[in-house]
C-alpha cells in the first residue's frame, strides 16, 4: 500500500506560524491562478461575442464557424465557472530529473532523479514544484500554473510512496474553499533527506491528507478522492484502456471510487475515442444516487451514463424484488432457453395485446379512437379516413380492429376472447360479446354491421357494396353471414348452430372528427419480497388463440387456408433462430405461396414472364385485401418483450415453455412473480433478452421535418433556442445509445448470467473496466456468473489488479467482519484496514421489542456521529424498519441488506445477523456486506435466532 510517511511535526520554531506561512504561500499561488482564470474567462466571453458577430453575416460558412466557436467557448466558460470551487488541491516538490525534457503540460517528464540530485551529505534542492488541480491552467508564458490531475505530470502526486518515491520529496494536499486556502497536509516521501526550497528548509505540516479525508463525516453523497488517490488505486485509474481492466478488492478498498475516477481519466486521455460514451453499471438506484455527483466534481458530465442494472432498458424500471429462489430461476442461463421458447410460443397466442397489458391505437384522416382494457390483455385499434372506433375489454383477451374510410365501430368484450373488426369505405360495425370466443367482422364499401354474441362460439360477418347486417346468437355455436350488393340482413340463432343468408339494398357514408388512440389497462396487485414464493397463484388468464382460418377472395375465387395448413406454414416460417418479428415477411410469403397454389392460376401460363406477372398481380390482389391484412396482424402479430413476458405469467403456458428446464415449483413462482404490477431487476434482463430474441422490424423512416430555425441568422434570436436544441440533441443521442465505447461494471460479482448478457450487448465493441469482490456476491451461483461474465467479455485479454487496503472501516469493525468472511468464503483474505478508531463494535439484544431496541440504538448513534446512520435489516423487514425510525430525521435511513450494497455511513446498526444470513443461499456474503458499511461505529442488535451469548454477541460473530 501507499504507506504514508506522516511527519507529525512541523520543522521550524513555532508550529502555528510555520503552518500559517505555508498557507500564505499557497494562498499567493491560488491568487495568481485566479487572476489567470479571470483572463481566460474574458477570452471565452470575447470568443462568444465574436462568434455572435459572425453569426450576423448569415452565410452558411460563417454560420457553421460561429456554431463551432459558440460551442467551444460555451464549454470553456462553463468549465471555468464550475471549476472555480476547490479546483486546486495538490502540490508536489520534486528533485532534479534525469533529463531536461518537458512534456506538453510544461512540466519535466523524468520520473527518476538525476545523479547527484541528492548530495552525499543527505541534502538536496527542490528543482521543480507542481500544483495539481481539477483542470490544467497555463500562465501567459505557457508555464504550468496548475496541472490537470489526469495529466502524466500529475501521476507522481498519486504514485509516489516512501518505498518508491521517484523525484517526489514532499506531497502536499491543499484544502481551499472558493478563493481561500484553509489548510495544508503534507506527506514526506523522502523523510531521510534534508531538502531545501529557495534556500529555506522544506516544511512539513499535518497528519497527511488521507487520514483527514477518511475521518470526515459522511453525507448521503460520495465525495471524490482526487486529492488522496493512493498508489495502487492510481495504477488502476491510469491503466491503458485496451481490452479488459479487471479489479478485485474487499469492502472499502475504493473500487467504486476508482471506477468513477477512471471514467474521468479515460475521457481526459482520449475524448474523441470516448465520444461513443462511457456506461457505468451500478447495482442499485441508491448507489447511482450516492455516486452520481462524483464525476461532475471531476469536471466530467454528459459523456458518462451511470445507470442501475434495473434501469438499462429504456421505458422500464425495476421497482420490485424477487425472492431468492425466484431470482435464481430468472437470472440463470436456464432462463435464456425458456425465453427462446416463449418468444416463438407466444406467436400462437394471437395478437400481442392479448398476452397481457393493453394496447390501443387509432389513426385516421378523419378520426380514430381505440381503447383496450383487460386483466390479462386487450388490443384495440382503429384506423379510418373518416372515423373509426375500436374497443376491447376482456378477462382473457379481446380484440377490436376497425379500419374504414368514413366511420366504423369494432367492439369486443369477452370473458376469454373476442374479436371484432369492421372495415368499410362508408361505415362498418363489428361487435362481439361472449363467454369464450367470438368473431365479428363487417367489411363494406358503404356500411356493414356484424355482431355475434355467444356463450360458446359465434361468428358473424357481413359484407356488401352498400350495407349488410349479420348477427349470430347461440349458446354453443351460431353462424350468420351476409353478403349482397346493396343491403342485407342475416341472422342465425340456436342452441347448436344457425345459418342464415339474405340480400337487400342500402347505402351508407360517414365522416368523423380526428382523434388519437388511447389505451388503458388494470393489473393485479403487487407482491413484495418473498411473496412470490409459494402459495396459490391468482387465476391464470385463459389463452386466446390466433385466427384458425384464412379466407380471401382473389381472381374472383374464394380461397381458404385451414388450421392444419396454417400451422404447417407457421412452423416452416419459424425454422432457424432468426428473430421472430423479422420472420413476418417470410410467413406472409409462405401464406401467399399456399394461396397461389390453391388458386390454380399457376398453371395458366407457361411463359415464365407472364406467369411472374400474373403471380405478382395475384399477390397484390390478396395483400391489398383488408381481410388478409387483418388476418396477418392477428396470426403473426408483432410481439413486444412485455407481451411475451406477460404471456409467461400464465403458469400452464410457462410450464409448457419451460418443460425440462425449470422445475414445477420454479414455474409456479416465476409465473406468479410476473403477474405483479411492475418489474424486478431480473425481469429487466429478461425484457432485454426478449428484445434481442424478437428483433425490431424495420420501420419506414420518418421524413425529416424542415427546421424553421435553420433559416434564422441573428444570434440573439438563435442562441437560446440553438443551445436548447443542441442539448436536446445530446440527450436524445444519449438516450438512443445502445452501445458504448467503454463499459464500467461496479459490484460485478452480483451480475447474474442474464444480466451479463444484457450488459454485454451494450459493450460489444467496447473496452471494459470490471470491479468487484467475490466475497460480497449476493448471487447464489458464482461459477455460472463467472462463465457468463467471460462470455460477455469475450476473448479480450484481461489485465488484473488487486486493491488490498480498506479505507472505509476502522480496524475494529474490519476485524469483526473478517469473522463472517471466514465463514462465507473460507480462505479468502480480508483487506487490511488503514486506520483504527479505538471504538469497538457494540452488541446488544432485544429489550422490549425489536423495533424499540433498534430505534434506541439508531438514536444513540445519531448523537455520537455528525453524519449518517444506516440501519441494515433483512429484506423482508425493510418497510417495518422504516416505520421504526420514523421521526428520527434525515440523517438516518433503513435499508434492506441487498440495498446496502456499495453504500456507507458514519455508523450502522446491523439487525439480526442470523436473519440476514438465512434469507438466501448467499446470505453470509450479504451479511459480510452489511457489516462493512460503517466508517466509525457499528452496533449489532441480536434477536432470539441469533443465539447471543451473555455479552450479546451473536453466534455468527463469535470466535
Ligand atoms: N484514496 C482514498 N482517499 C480517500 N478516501 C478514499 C480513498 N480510497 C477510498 N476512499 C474512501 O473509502 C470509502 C470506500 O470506497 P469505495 O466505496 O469506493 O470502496 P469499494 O471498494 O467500492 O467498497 P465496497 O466493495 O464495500 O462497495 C469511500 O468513502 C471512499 O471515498
Amino acid at each position: 500500500m501507499a504507506a504514508q510517511a506522516q511527519q507529525e511535526t512541523a520543522v521550524g520554531s513555532d508550529h502555528d506560524s510555520v503552518r500559517d506561512r505555508e498557507i500564505s504561500v499557497e494562498q499567493e499561488h491560488l491568487d495568481r491562478v485566479y487572476r489567470r482564470l479571470e483572463e481566460k474567462i474574458h477570452e471565452a466571453e470575447f470568443l462568444m461575442n465574436d462568434a455572435a458577430k459572425r453569426g450576423q453575416v448569415g452565410t452558411p460558412g460563417a454560420l457553421a464557424e460561429r456554431d463551432a466557436q459558440v460551442f467551444r467557448a460555451g464549454i470553456h466558460l462553463n468549465r471555468l465557472n464550475n471549476e472555480f470551487e476547490d479546483f486546486l488541491f495538490g502540490r508536489i516538490d520534486l528533485l532534479l530529473g534525469k533529463d531536461g525534457k518537458k512534456g506538453p503540460d510544461g512540466a519535466y517528464t523524468a520520473v527518476e532523479p538525476a545523479e547527484g540530485a541528492v548530495r552525499d551529505d543527505g541534502t538536496a534542492d527542490i528543482a521543480e514544484t507542481l500544483h495539481i488541480g481539477r483542470i490544467g491552467v497555463l500562465d501567459s508564458e505557457y508555464a504550468p500554473l496548475v496541472i490537470d490531475w489526469r495529466a502524466p505530470a500529475a501521476a507522481p502526486f498519486y504514485r509516489s510512496t516512501p518505498v518508491d518515491p521517484g523525484r517526489v520529496v514532499r506531497r502536499r494536499v491543499i484544502r481551499s474553499k472558493g478563493r481561500r486556502v484553509l489548510g495544508v497536509e503534507d506527506d514526506l516521501m523522502r523523510p531521510e533527506l534534508k531538502a531545501f526550497l529557495d534556500g529555506g528548509e522544506l516544511a512539513v505540516i499535518g497528519d497527511g491528507a488521507l487520514m483527514a479525508a477518511l475521518g470526515q463525516a459522511r453525507s448521503h453523497t460520495m465525495r471524490d478522492i482526487v486529492a488522496s488517490i493512493q498508489a495502487e488505486q492510481d495504477l488502476v485509474i491510469r491503466a491503458p484502456a485496451a481490452s479488459v481492466t479487471y479489479v478485485e478488492g474487499g469492502p472499502g478498498t475504493g473500487k467504486t471510487a476508482v471506477a468513477l475516477h477512471r471514467a474521468a481519466y479515460l475521457l481526459y486521455q482520449d475524448r474523441r475515442r470516448y465520444s461513443g460514451g462511457i456506461l457505468i453499471v451500478s447495482p442499485t438506484p441508491l448507489l447511482v444516487a450516492y455516486t452520481e455527483g462524483v464525476l461532475p466534481s471531476l469536471g466530467e458530465e454528459g459523456q458518462v451514463a451511470i445507470r442501475a442494472i434495473g434501469s438499462l432498458v429504456d421505458g422500464a424500471e425495476a421497482t420490485l424484488y424477487d425472492s431468492p429462489s425466484t431470482a435464481r430461476a430468472k437470472g440463470s442461463y436456464r432462463m435464456l432457453r425458456v425465453l427462446r421458447k416463449a418468444a416463438r410460443g407466444a406467436l400462437e397466442l394471437g395478437p400481442a395485446g392479448m398476452l397481457g397489458g393493453a394496447d390501443g391505437s387509432g389513426t385516421g384522416a378523419g378520426g380514430g379512437s381505440a381503447s383496450g382494457s383487460g386483466a390479462s390483455g386487450a388490443d384495440a385499434s382503429g384506423a379510418g379516413a373518416g372515423g373509426a372506433d375500436a374497443s376491447g375489454t376482456g378477462t382473457g383477451g379481446a380484440n377490436g380492429t376497425r379500419s374504414g374510410r368514413s366511420a366504423g365501430n369494432g367492439t369486443g368484450s369477452e370473458m376469454s376472447g373476442a374479436e371484432a373488426s369492421g372495415t368499410g369505405v362508408g361505415g362498418a360495425n363489428g361487435t362481439r360479446s361472449g363467454r369464450s370466443a367470438g368473431n365479428g367482422t363487417g367489411s363494406e364499401m358503404s356500411g356493414a354491421d356484424a355482431s355475434g354474441s355467444e356463450a360458446g362460439e359465434a361468428e358473424a360477418s357481413g359484407s356488401g357494396t352498400s350495407g349488410a347486417d349479420a348477427s349470430g346468437t347461440g349458446t354453443s355455436g351460431a353462424y350468420g353471414t351476409r353478403s349482397g350488393r346493396s343491403g342485407a340482413n342475416g341472422a342465425g340463432a340456436g342452441n347448436g348452430s344457425g345459418v342464415g343468408t339474405a340480400a337487400a339494398n342500402g347505402r351508407g357514408s360517414g365522416t368523423a372528427p380526428a382523434s388519437s388512440g388511447s389505451a388503458s389497462a388494470t393489473a393485479p396487485t403487487q407482491l413484495s419480497f418473498g411473496d412470490d414464493g409459494d402459495g396459490e397463484s391468482p387465476a391464470a388468464p385463459a389463452p386466446v388463440g390466433p385466427p384458425t382460418r384464412l379466407r380471401v377472395v382473389a381472381f374472383g375465387r374464394r380461397l381458404e387456408l385451414e388450421a392444419a395448413e396454417l400451422e404447417r406454414i407457421r412452423r416452416n416460417a419459424l425454422g432457424g433462430t432468426a428473430p421472430v418479428n423479422l420472420l413476418r415477411p417470410r410467413a406472409r410469403k409462405l401464406l401467399l405461396d399456399a394461396l397461389w397454389a390453391q388458386s390454380g392460376a399457376a398453371t395458366r401460363h407457361t411463359d415464365p414472364e407472364l406467369a411472374a406477372e400474373l403471380r405478382s398481380s395475384f399477390d397484390e390482389d390478396v395483400t391489398s385485401e383488408d381481410s388478409f391484412i387483418a388476418f396477418l396482424d392477428a396470426w403473426w402479430p408483432e410481439l413486444t418483450p412485455r407481451a411475451v413476458l406477460a404471456a409467461m405469467a400464465d403458469e400452464r403456458r410457462l410450464g409448457r415453455w419451460a418443460r425440462r428446464i425449470l422445475n414445477p415449483g420454479e414455474v409456479r413462482r416465476v409465473a406468479r412473480s410476473l403477474r405483479r404490477d411492475g418489474h424486478s431487476v431480473h425481469d429487466i434482463a429478461m425484457l432485454d433478452e426478449l428484445q434481442a430474441i424478437l428483433g425490431t422490424p424495420a420501420r419506414p423512416r420518418k421524413k425529416r421535418e424542415l427546421d424553421p430555425l435553420d433559416q434564422l441568422t441573428g444570434l440573439e434570436e438563435l442562441m437560446p433556442v440553438r443551445e436548447e436544441s443542441q442539448r436536446e440533441r445530446a440527450e436524445r443521442l444519449a438516450q438512443e445509445r445502445t452501445e458504448y465505447a467503454h463499459v464500467i461494471v461496479d459490484e460485478a460479482q452480483d451480475l447474474t448470467p442474464m444480466q451479463w448478457r444484457m450488459v454485454g450487448r451494450r459493450g460489444r465493441h467496447a473496452t471494459w473496466t470490471v470491479v468487484g469482490d467475490p466475497a460480497q456476491s449476493s448471487w447464489s451461483d458464482p461459477d455460472e456468473a463467472a462463465e457468463a461474465r467471460d462470455e460477455a467479455l469475450g476473448t479480450r485479454p484481461r489485465r488484473r489488479f488487486e486493491l488490498t487496503v480498506n479505507y472505509r472501516n476502522p480496524a475494529e469493525i474490519a476485524e469483526l467482519a473478517a469473522k463472517v468472511l471466514a465463514l462465507a468464503m473460507p480462505g479468502s483474505k480480508a483487506p487490511s484496514a488503514v486506520r483504527s478508531t479505538g471504538v469497538e463494535p457494540r452488541f446488544t439484544v432485544v429489550q422490549k421489542s425489536l423495533g424499540e431496541t433498534v430505534r434506541a440504538e439508531a438514536a444513540r448513534l445519531l448523537d455520537l456521529v455528525d453524519g449518517t446512520v444506516g440501519v441494515v435489516v433483512a429484506m423482508q423487514r425493510r418497510e417495518e424498519a422504516a416505520r421504526w425510525l420514523a421521526g428520527l430525521g434525515e440523517r438516518v435511513v433503513a435499508l434492506g441488506s441487498l440495498e446496502a450494497k456499495g453504500l456507507e455511513y458514519d455508523a450502522t446498526v446491523v439487525v439480526s445477523p442470523a436473519e440476514i444470513a438465512d434469507e438466501s443461499p448467499a446470505g453470509l456474503r450479504v451479511l459480510y456486506v452489511a457489516l462493512t458499511r460503517a466508517t466509525q461505529q457499528l452496533t449489532v442488535v441480536s434477536a432470539d435466532r441469533d443465539q447471543p451469548d451473555g455479552s450479546g454477541v451473536p453466534d455468527l460473530l463469535r470466535d
